[in-house]
């Protein structure tokens, strides 16, 4: 069974068979109603901790996990975070909490399930609450049954107006380590940018593609990023990443099952974040070149400078067609919808052109499909995720 924990993405279902993958669903365009913030923040965990808190409970209970986090070298941010902050395209309201995690402690912090817990009372402000008490470190995700996401770069995903009920936790593990020549060991959070870019200085090939590609090492891994004839499974050695049991698993190559935009870590039901990957790349002299090459071109072919997702959908599985070219001739370049729009550069980039909604946005994809479908009888299938405001 699915985890309840990362209840809060939803991906388009295109490995899903069942499911028909051509439609947003849609209860996208109409969120639930936001259920009572109480409600939200103390679904109970257990009947010791059922009763109901009153206001004053509540927030001394957020003092308490302020305490608690600032001593684990952690900040939570409550309600303030907006989430257009935190996308490329600069759309998305605010999250219920937010927290960056700089390094491995800090992220299993933020989404363990402290088994050094126990049940103890406490006095909190005057009142005695129940609270759950972990020395070995803070906890919140998973305690408090808050739905969370990792993200990286914010570059794949549309977030809604209306926010998140939930925590984000943003990946800022950033480090890098150099095992042998062309073998490097890299923090999630790292910029795949940043990481393209050094190993091609560096000397070795693999990488060319990631220079300009906006996403962390976890994203790219997650998504299996490509461009140019090359994908990050070509390179990948080995990947660490975090079960919601908070263990540390690895996972070679072969076993994660890289395809087109695919790895096994979406399908990973016990997944809480990939936390680290290691890269074992060729030596080659030409690879500077060749990379400079791919950024020059992207600079002419992709509209850099605006706010975007990169591409919107995958290419469909026939060689030969992409989704840009369709949606070209489809005469949809510059289509928009309230402030989302189609690239005039490349059609397969939606940008936000000024104050574009997220519901403008997912006018504008439905629209862009229904087109295509309409005119060459080929359904796109979305590369973007959506992130749901709320999922329970
Ligand atoms: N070729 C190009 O030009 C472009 C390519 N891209 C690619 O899109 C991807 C986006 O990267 P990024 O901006 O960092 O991702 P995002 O922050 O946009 O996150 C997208 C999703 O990826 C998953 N994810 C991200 N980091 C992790 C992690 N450490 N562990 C587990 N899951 C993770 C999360 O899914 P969940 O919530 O289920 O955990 C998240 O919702 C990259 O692959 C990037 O290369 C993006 C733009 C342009
Ligand atoms: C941008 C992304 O990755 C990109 C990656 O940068 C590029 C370069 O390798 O190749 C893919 O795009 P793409 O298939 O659209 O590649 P492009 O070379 O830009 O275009 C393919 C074809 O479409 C045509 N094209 C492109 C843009 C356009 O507006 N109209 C058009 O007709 C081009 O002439 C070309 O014949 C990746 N996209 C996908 C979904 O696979 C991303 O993942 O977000």
């Amino acid at each position: 069974m699915a985890s309840p924990f990362r209840q809060g993405l939803l991906h388009f279902p295109i490995l899903n068979p069942t499911v028909s993958p051509y439609h947003f669903p849609k209860q996208l365009h109409a969120p639930p109603p936001d259920p009572p913030l109480r409600a939200r923040i103390y679904k109970p965990l257990a009947p010791q901790l059922s009763r109901k808190l009153d206001r004053q409970q509540h927030e001394a209970r957020v003092e308490h996990w302020k305490w608690k986090w600032k001593r684990n070298g952690l900040k939570i941010e409550r309600g303030t975070k907006l989430l257009k902050d935190l996308s490329t395209w600069g759309i998305g309201g605010p999250c219920d909490y937010f927290v960056q995690v700089f390094n491995r402690t800090q992220l299993v912090s933020a989404v363990r399930c402290g088994k050094s817990s126990k049940l103890s009372k406490f006095f909190l402000a005057g009142k005695l609450c129940d609270v759950i008490v972990s020395f070995k470190g803070c906890r919140f995700c998973q305690e408090n049954e808050i739905p969370f996401i990792i993200i990286g770069n914010g570059s794949n995903c549309l977030f809604d107006d209306s926010g998140f009920r939930g925590c984000v936790i943003l990946n800022r593990i950033e480090f890098l380590e150099r095992i042998e020549p062309g073998i490097y060991r890299v923090g999630s959070g790292f910029g795949f940018n940043r990481l393209g870019l050094q190993c091609s200085n560096e000397g070795f090939t693999g990488l060319e593609f990631a220079g300009g590609i906006p996403g962390t090492v976890g994203g790219a891994v997650y998504m299996n990023a490509g461009a140019n004839g090359q994908e990050t499974a070509d390179v990948v050695d080995s990947v660490n990443i975090l079960t919601t049991e908070y263990k540390l698993q690895r996972y070679r190559r072969n076993e994660l099952n890289f395809g087109y935009r695919y790895s096994a870590c979406q399908d990973m039901n016990d997944l809480a974040a990939i936390v680290e990957a290691t890269f074992r790349l060729q030596s080659s002299g030409s690879a500077r070149t060749r990379q400079l090459e791919y950024l020059e071109r992207r600079k002419l072919s992709q509209p850099i400078r605006e706010k975007s997702a990169g591409s919107v959908f995958r290419n469909p599985p026939d060689d030969g067609v992409s989704a840009a070219k369709l949606i070209e001739e489809a005469g949809l370049k510059g289509l928009r919808v309230g402030g989302a729009m189609v690239s005039k550069i490349h059609a397969n980039f939606f940008i936000n052109a000024g104050g574009s909604t997220s519901q403008d946005m997912l006018d504008l994809i439905d629209l862009v499909k229904g087109q295509v479908r309409r005119k060459f009888d080929i359904e796109l299938q979305e590369e973007i995720s959506y992130i749901q405001p709320c999922n329970f």
